[in-house]
C-alpha cells in the first residue's frame, strides 16, 4: 500500500483517467463483468459515462483554508504554562492519524443445526481516512454501517464471528497504543443525569489527566471543550434523567462526545451521533464534529439519512448497501458519480435521501425486491471495477509519519488508586445526594411498610396462642424487606451505571477497586438511614425486646443484612451484565435463600446434603440474629406466659447459637458477596473480535473463471 496514484487524495478513489480505468479493469479482480456490460445493464451509454474530474478528484481541500488548529494552539499554550512538561504537552497534542482499511470481511454464523449458514455482513470493504477529515458511513438500515465502524475501532464483540482484512494506522498495523489515540462514542449517551455538563467534564478531566496537570490547566481545557462544542449556555445545567429535566438531546450528545475529547483522541469513531435528534440539534452535533476534524483529528461516523446542510459537511463518504461499497470518495462528488451511473438526483433534492433511495432494497413486492437487489449488485460491481482496488490508498503525510511512535504508546492510568477513589467517591456522593426521587422512594416505602406492619401487629400479644408465631413472622418479614430493598437498589444502580463504567474502563480512567469501594461506601448512609427509620417505626409499636441495647442491635442487623444484600445484588448484575436478566434472576436467587433462611423450614428438617446452603443465605444469619436478639433470656410467651424465649429458639434450631455468630456470618457474607461482585466486575471485560489476516488475493485467472460462473448464474 502506498500513496494514491491519482493526484488528489481527499476522497475519490477511482483511477484518474481512462488509462487508469482500463488498468483498474484489468487488475480488477472480483467484478463479475466489464464496465461496459455493467453500464449497459444499468441502462447507461458507456460513452456517456465519462470519467470527469467532477466525481473523481472530489472537492477542493475546502478544509485546509478553514482548519483553524485552535485547539492545538491553546494546547501548546497550556503546555508552556505547565513549564513545558513533556508528558503534559504530549497528552494534549493531536496526533495526525491516517487510517486505512483493506478488504475487511466480516461474517457471522446464523441459524441452528442444519439451518446454520454463514452470513457476510461486510464484504471486502476498503477505504481510508486522513487527518483533518470527516468521514460519513452512510447506507440503508442493515447495510453494515455499525459493523464497519466497530470493525475499524476494534469493537466487534468477540463471539460474533470472523473478521478478516487489514486496518492500518499511519501505515502500521493497529498496536496496543491504538486505544490511547482513539475514542469511540456510543449511540446511547452514557452520562450521570445528576451532574451538570461542566461537572461531567471536570470529573473526566480530573480522572483522565495526570496529577501533574494543574487545576488551572484542567479548568482551561474544560472551558475549551465547552466552547469547542458550543455548550456554553448549557454548561451549568444538569444532564437530566427520567426524574429530572436536563439539557436538550443535542447538548447531551455533545456532552457525550466532549467527555471523550478530554483524553484528546486523534481518531474519533461515532455510531449514529444524530440518532433521536431533531434536524436542528443534529446540525449542531455535526457542526461540532466538523470543528473537531478541522482541528486535525480524523473523524468517522455512521449516519443514516443526513439533511443536505449536514451532507455538505462531510469530506468523505462511504456508502454501503448489503455489506458492499456502493461509493467511496469525496462526499461532494457522490451525486455526480451516481448521475454518471444513470441515477440522476433531481434538482432541489437532498443528496442524502437520494443516495439512500438508490441503494435501498425495496421489499414491497417480489418484483421490486428482485429489481432493487440486482441494481445494488450492479452498483457494487461497478464501484469495485472502478475504485475498490485503490480505496485503501492514502497519502501518509509528514506529520503522520512523525507521529507513528506517539500513536504506539499504550494507554496508562493517569492517577493512583487513592486519587481515583477520592474522585469517584465525590462523584458517587454527588450523584446519590442529588438523586432525590430515589431517596424519597426509599424513605416512602420504608415508612409505608413500617407503618403497615406496625398497624397489623400492633395488637400482637405474646400471651395469645399465636403470639410466638406472630413475633417470629414479623422478624422474618423484616429480614426479607431489608434484603429485597437493598438488593434491587443495587441491581438497578449498577445496571444503570454499567454503560458509564464500561466506557470509563475502556479509556483506562480508573481501576475497578476504587470504583467499587466508592460505590459501596456511598451507599452506607442510605442503608443506615433506611435501617434506623424502619427500626424506629416498627420496633416500639410492635413491642419487640424493649431494652435499648436490643434496639441498637436490631438496627445494626438491618444494616448488615442490607449491605450483604447489596453485595449480592452487585454480584448478580456483574455476572449477568444485563439489567433485565439480572432482575429476572434476582427473585429466584432470593427465593432459594429465603427457603434456607430458617423460617419456612427449620434447620433440622433440611436434608443434610443441602444444609450448607443456609450458610450462604444472609437471610439465615439475619433471621438468627433477630430472633436471638428478641427471644434469648426472656420469657412470657404463650397463653399463660409459660413459654420461654430459649424454647422458641430451640424450636427454630437456634438454641445453641449466639448473637456474635450472626454478626460474623453477615460480615463474612458482606465481604464474600462484595468480593464476588468485585471480581466479576473486574474480570468480565467486554472482549472484542481480533482481526485475522486478509485473504490472499486470488490469481486473476481463477477470479475470471469465478466471475464468468457468477454472471452465468445470474
Ligand atoms: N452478530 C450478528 N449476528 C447476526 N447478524 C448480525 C450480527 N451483527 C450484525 N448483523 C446483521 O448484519 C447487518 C448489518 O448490521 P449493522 O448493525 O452493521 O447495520 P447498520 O447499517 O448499522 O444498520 P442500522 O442502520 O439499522 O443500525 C444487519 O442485517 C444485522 O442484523
Amino acid at each position: 500500500m502506498g500513496p494514491a496514484g491519482h493526484g488528489e487524495t481527499n476522497g475519490a478513489i477511482a483511477p484518474s483517467n481512462a488509462e487508469d480505468l482500463e488498468t483498474g479493469a484489468a487488475a480488477g479482480n472480483s467484478a463479475p463483468a466489464s464496465k461496459e456490460e455493467l453500464l449497459q445493464e444499468l441502462g447507461v451509454d458507456a460513452e456517456v459515462f465519462q470519467m470527469s474530474n467532477a466525481w473523481r478528484a472530489g472537492t477542493e481541500d475546502a478544509k485546509s483554508t478553514r482548519r483553524a488548529n485552535s485547539m492545538l494552539d491553546s494546547v501548546s499554550k497550556m503546555a508552556e504554562m505547565e513549564g513545558g512538561a513533556s508528558s503534559v504537552a504530549r497528552l494534549k497534542r493531536v496526533i495526525h492519524v491516517t487510517l486505512q482499511w483493506e478488504r475487511l470481511t466480516y461474517s457471522v454464523t446464523v441459524g441452528r443445526g442444519k439451518k446454520r449458514t454463514v452470513k457476510t455482513i461486510l464484504d471486502g470493504i476498503s477505504g481510508h481516512l486522513e487527518p483533518g477529515r470527516l468521514l460519513a458511513v452512510m447506507g440503508p438500515t442493515g447495510s453494515g454501517k455499525t459493523s464497519l465502524i466497530n470493525a475499524l475501532a476494534g469493537r466487534l464483540p468477540r463471539r460474533a464471528g470472523r473478521l478478516l482484512g487489514d486496518v492500518l494506522i499511519n501505515g502500521q498495523p493497529r498496536s496496543r497504543g491504538f486505544r490511547s489515540i482513539t475514542a469511540y462514542v456510543l449511540q446511547d449517551d452514557v452520562l450521570y443525569g445528576t451532574l451538570t455538563v461542566r461537572e461531567t467534564f471536570e470529573f473526566a478531566a480530573a480522572i483522565r489527566l495526570p496529577a501533574a496537570v494543574s487545576k488551572a490547566t484542567r479548568t482551561q481545557l474544560v472551558d475549551d471543550i465547552i466552547s469547542e462544542l458550543a455548550l456554553g449556555k448549557a454548561a451549568d445545567t444538569f444532564i437530566g434523567n427520567a426524574f429530572m429535566r436536563g439539557v436538550s438531546g443535542g447538548e447531551r450528545k455533545r456532552t457525550n462526545i466532549g467527555v471523550e475529547l478530554l483524553s484528546n483522541p486523534s481518531l474519533l469513531f461515532l455510531d449514529e451521533p444524530t440518532s433521536g435528534l431533531d434536524a436542528f440539534q443534529a446540525q449542531n452535533v455535526m457542526e461540532a464534529l466538523w470543528t473537531l476534524s478541522s482541528n486535525g483529528r480524523s473523524v468517522a461516523c455512521t449516519i443514516h439519512q443526513p439533511r443536505s446542510s449536514i451532507f455538505r459537511m462531510f469530506d468523505q463518504l462511504m456508502l454501503l448497501s448489503e455489506g458492499r461499497v456502493m461509493y467511496f470518495g469525496a462526499a461532494a462528488a457522490a451525486v455526480a458519480y451516481f448521475s454518471q451511473a444513470g441515477f440522476v438526483c433531481p434538482s432541489m433534492f437532498n443528496p442524502g435521501d437520494f443516495l439512500i433511495d438508490v441503494t435501498s432494497m425495496d421489499y414491497r413486492s417480489p418484483d421490486s425486491e428482485a429489481l432493487t437487489r440486482r441494481r445494488i449488485q450492479l452498483l457494487g460491481d461497478l464501484y469495485q471495477r472502478l475504485g475498490a482496488d485503490t480505496a485503501s490508498e492514502a497519502v501518509i503525510g509528514e506529520e503522520s509519519r512523525r507521529d507513528i511512535k506517539l500513536a504506539d504508546k499504550d494507554m496508562q492510568f493517569a492517577n493512583n488508586m487513592l486519587t481515583e477513589f477520592s474522585l469517584l467517591l465525590g462523584r458517587a456522593w454527588r450523584n446519590s445526594s442529588r438523586n432525590r426521587p430515589l431517596q424519597v422512594v426509599t424513605a416512602g416505602q420504608t415508612v409505608i411498610i413500617g407503618l403497615l406492619l406496625a398497624w397489623l401487629y400492633s395488637d400482637m400479644s405474646p400471651t395469645t396462642a399465636s403470639g410466638v408465631q406472630d413475633e417470629i413472622g414479623i422478624l422474618f418479614f423484616v429480614c426479607i424487606f431489608s434484603a429485597m430493598g437493598a438488593m434491587f437498589g443495587a441491581l438497578t444502580t449498577f445496571a444503570s451505571e454499567s454503560g458509564i463504567i464500561q466506557r470509563e474502563r475502556a479509556s483506562k480512567s480508573y481501576h475497578v477497586l476504587p470504583y467499587y469501594l466508592a460505590r459501596f461506601i456511598c451507599d452506607i448512609p442510605l442503608r443506615v438511614g433506611q435501617g434506623l427509620l424502619f427500626g424506629c417505626i416498627l420496633y416500639w409499636i410492635v413491642g419487640l425486646n424493649p431494652s435499648a441495647g436490643a434496639f441498637f442491635i436490631f438496627c445494626a442487623l438491618v444494616l448488615l443484612l442490607s449491605l450483604a444484600s447489596q453485595g449480592l445484588g452487585v454480584a448478580i448484575s456483574a455476572a449477568t451484565k444485563n439489567e433485565k436478566i439480572a432482575i429476572a434472576l434476582a427473585p429466584m436467587v432470593t427465593v432459594i435463600l429465603i427457603l434456607f433462611g430458617g423460617f419456612y423450614v427449620s434447620v433440622d428438617s433440611i436434608p443434610p446434603v443441602l444444609r450448607w446452603i443456609r450458610y450462604i443465605s444472609h437471610l439465615y444469619w439475619g433471621f438468627m440474629g433477630f430472633t436471638i436478639n428478641d427471644f434469648a433470656g426472656r420469657t412470657g410467651w404463650g397463653v399463660q406466659g409459660q413459654i420461654s424465649g430459649d424454647q422458641v429458639l430451640d424450636g427454630l434450631g437456634f438454641g445453641s447459637n449466639h448473637l456474635w455468630q450472626s454478626f460474623l456470618g453477615l460480615s463474612l457474607l458482606i465481604v464474600g458477596f462484595n468480593l464476588l461482585g468485585y471480581l466479576l466486575l473486574r474480570f468480565t471485560k467486554p472482549r472484542y473480535l481480533p482481526l485475522a489476516n486478509p485473504p490472499a488475493k486470488k490469481p486473476e485467472k481463477e477470479l475470471l473463471t469465478q466471475k464468468s460462473t457468477a454472471v452465468a448464474t445470474v
